[in-house]
């Protein structure tokens, strides 16, 4: 399957990469286009990738084409390939935000197989998670085609759409925070003599086999949180400073405005 990106920012970016990673894909098969030719020309020499110099070009030489653009984007870039997409049994993937199925099909064809998906950046290391949807034209082909791919890039989850924008924030602008919290943890190590570099690993494999404990022993958080903390220990000082100082309250309000469209 040939797929061309029309648009090559961070997460398109982050998605080619983990495709070449994946060695399940020839390079070449990935066709790029963007805006600026200096924003995509050199990362497709860099990775072999096919670049070419219209999105018109893009999708006629594509089976797959993925929107990866700003939803600001959306309706000038659809505008000049719409009828395109409707010849040779093209599929629709859209990674816009907050992008409904129902205005990409007013903005292309109604009989258009579109999905619609929200993924993340960790699909360059092969570790994403990628929501999807997909409206009445995708056939168990299409489907089977699509998920075979993109699975090469993390783990694939169906939701019914009226779940993308909430599920969407959880798997979409989750990553930014948790680097946060990795930086916010490493920085104040450095304050009590670490490095930055070697605190900067030992966060990151703490969080990660924190983040693996929840997944593989199917606990509730709360009643893991409550296996660390040993009795008058340090962690319960630690968590209980945390919550005074409104760690919970914080984390509700970023996740409040992550739905405030
Ligand atoms: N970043 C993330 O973690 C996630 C992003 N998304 C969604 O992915 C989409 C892209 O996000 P992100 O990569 O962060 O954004 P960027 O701003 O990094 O990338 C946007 C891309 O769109 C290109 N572009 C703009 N206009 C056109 C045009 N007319 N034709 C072709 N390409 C065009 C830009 O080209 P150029 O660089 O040449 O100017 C740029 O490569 C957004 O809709 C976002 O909501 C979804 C989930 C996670
Ligand atoms: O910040 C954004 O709007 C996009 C969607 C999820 C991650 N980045």
């Amino acid at each position: 399957m040939k797929i061309g990106f029309i648009g090559v920012g961070s997460m398109a970016k982050a998605m080619i990469k983990g495709f070449v990673n994946s060695k399940n894909i020839n390079s070449n098969d990935i066709l790029i286009h963007s805006k600026h030719s200096n924003n995509y020309v050199n990362f497709a020499k860099e990775y072999g990738l096919t670049a070419v110099s219209t999105n018109e070009e893009l999708v006629k030489n594509s089976d797959c084409i993925v929107l990866a653009v700003n939803p600001i984007q959306v309706i000038d870039v659809l505008k000049d390939i719409r009828e395109l997409l409707s010849v040779d049994n093209k599929i629709l993937l859209s990674i816009v935000w907050n992008y409904s199925l129902n205005r990409l099909e007013e903005l292309t064809d109604y009989d258009l197989p579109i999905f619609r998906t929200v993924p993340n950046v960790n699909v360059e290391v092969n570790a994403g998670s990628l929501l999807y949807a997909y409206n009445e034209n995708v056939s168990e082909e299409n489907l089977n085609d699509i998920v075979s791919n993109f699975k090469l890039l993390g783990e694939m989850i169906n939701l019914t759409e009226n779940k993308l924008n909430t599920a969407g924030a959880l798997v979409g602008c989750t990553p930014a925070y948790a680097y946060l919290f990795a930086d916010a943890f490493s920085r104040i190590a450095v304050k009590y003599g670490l490095s930055k570099s070697e605190s900067n690993k030992m966060i990151a494999q703490s969080v990660k086999g924190s983040m693996d404990m929840i997944s593989k022993s199917n606990s509730n958080p709360t009643d893991l949180m409550d296996e660390v903390c040993s009795p008058g220990g340090s962690t319960i000082k630690g968590l209980l400073a945390l919550k005074e100082n409104g760690f919970e309250k914080a984390i509700d309000k970023c996740f409040d405005a992550t739905q405030d469209n």
